[in-house]
């Protein structure tokens, strides 16, 4: 569920009447999403998403994402392209809340990851990487290693409490992966997505019924970090089957995909399992702070945080990069 506000016909006309997109057709909530409200809007000129950005997203940093997101779609990656109203600003207020239009892409994001998916993700993940090269303002990545350690703080009253142990499992988990982080300079960063999730990736069947990868969405967790980060975020959250073992394949074809477009440095190609198990704590650790911090009854599905605890588990097994695909 996700529409936290709730906005009139009368307040969206209104708002509407500052674009050049002429007359509203059609609008609905979009239940899909934890963060922000998501509306689909049909205007005389065509379909867009309208968001209003919620309490979670820091409103000052609401034009680094429209810039990113703008800069990208020029580069021809499939993102949503913020709409500019007539003034020429693309970021305004409705509903006593920061508020975008963008367009709307085309796609459905795959319910069941296939390993067919995966080639193309990978491509597109380095077109990504290679189309913000040249986005030179930077954001820190605000759920970095950095503030793995306050949010397990924030976990420790509520952790245990999910599962016995937790706490300790991942104080030592969380000590091995920050022991061996790499050191700024050591590996290429630029900006990355961040949370590149099935349900951020749509696609379209393309030549001979394969898909293809037809939009990226949700760029409100990008950053200035490690590209290779970016990879472990996705070898996490696509090439795991639901009985929780490592698709190998999957992730060959992730890799093979990425790097014919971008070829890992050595450096980074070591550097992948602590990056893969920093991605998985970094997910379990917002997964378990929403768990232990939402209210029963809120409207906002809850993810399962053990889910990222069996990944993390097997990345601390995984016996060097060719055990995960390269
Ligand atoms: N540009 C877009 N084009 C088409 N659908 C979109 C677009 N942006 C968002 N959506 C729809 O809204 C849903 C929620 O968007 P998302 O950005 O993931 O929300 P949240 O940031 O709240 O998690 C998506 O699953 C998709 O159905
Ligand atoms: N991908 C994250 C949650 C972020 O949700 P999104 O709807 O904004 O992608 C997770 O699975 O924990």
């Amino acid at each position: 569920m996700a529409v936290y506000t709730e906005v009139t016909d009368e307040a969206l006309r209104a708002f509407l009447a500052a674009y050049p997109l002429g007359a509203l057709r059609a609008f609905r909530g979009i239940a899909e999403g934890v963060e922000n409200s998501n509306y689909a809007l049909q205007t005389e000129a065509g379909d867009f998403i309208l968001t209003l950005y919620e309490k979670r997203v820091d409103p000052r940093e609401l034009p680094w994402f429209l810039g990113l997101m703008e800069h990208l779609a020029a580069r021809g990656i499939d993102c949503p392209l913020p709409v500019k109203a007539r003034d020429g600003q693309a970021l305004r207020t409705l509903a006593g809340r920061p508020a975008a239009i963008c367009t709307f892409l085309a796609g459905v994001w795959p319910r069941r990851v296939r390993p067919e998916h995966c080639a193309p993700l990978g491509a597109a993940l380095a077109r990504l990487h290679l189309a913000g090269a040249d986005f030179h303002e930077v954001r820190p990545n605000g759920l970095g290693p950095a503030a793995w350690g306050p949010l397990l703080d924030r976990c420790r009253p509520g952790g245990d409490a999910v599962q016995p142990g937790l706490v300790a499992e991942l104080d030592g988990a969380l000590a091995g992966i920050l022991a061996t982080w790499p050191v700024p300079g050591a590996l290429p960063t630029g900006q990355i997505h961040a949370d590149l999730f099935p349900d951020n990736v749509f696609f379209l069947d393309g030549p001979e019924g394969k898909p293809r990868v037809s939009g990226l969405i949700d760029f409100y967790f990008a950053c200035t970090d490690l590209l290779a980060y970016d990879i472990a975020v996705c070898l996490n959250a696509w090439c795991f089957e639901p009985d929780g073992s490592y698709n190998v394949t999957k992730a060959h074809a992730l890799l093979s995909a990425y790097q014919r477009l971008r070829p890992l440095s050595e450096a980074e190609r070591k550097a992948l399992p602590v990056l893969c198990r920093g991605a998985s704590i970094r997910f379990l650790l917002t997964r378990l702070y929403d768990w232990t911090a939402t209210p029963a009854g809120a409207l906002v599905t809850r993810k399962d945080p053990l889910e990222y605890l069996r990944k993390l588990r097997f990345f601390a097994r995984a016996e060097g990069p060719a055990s995960l695909g390269l």
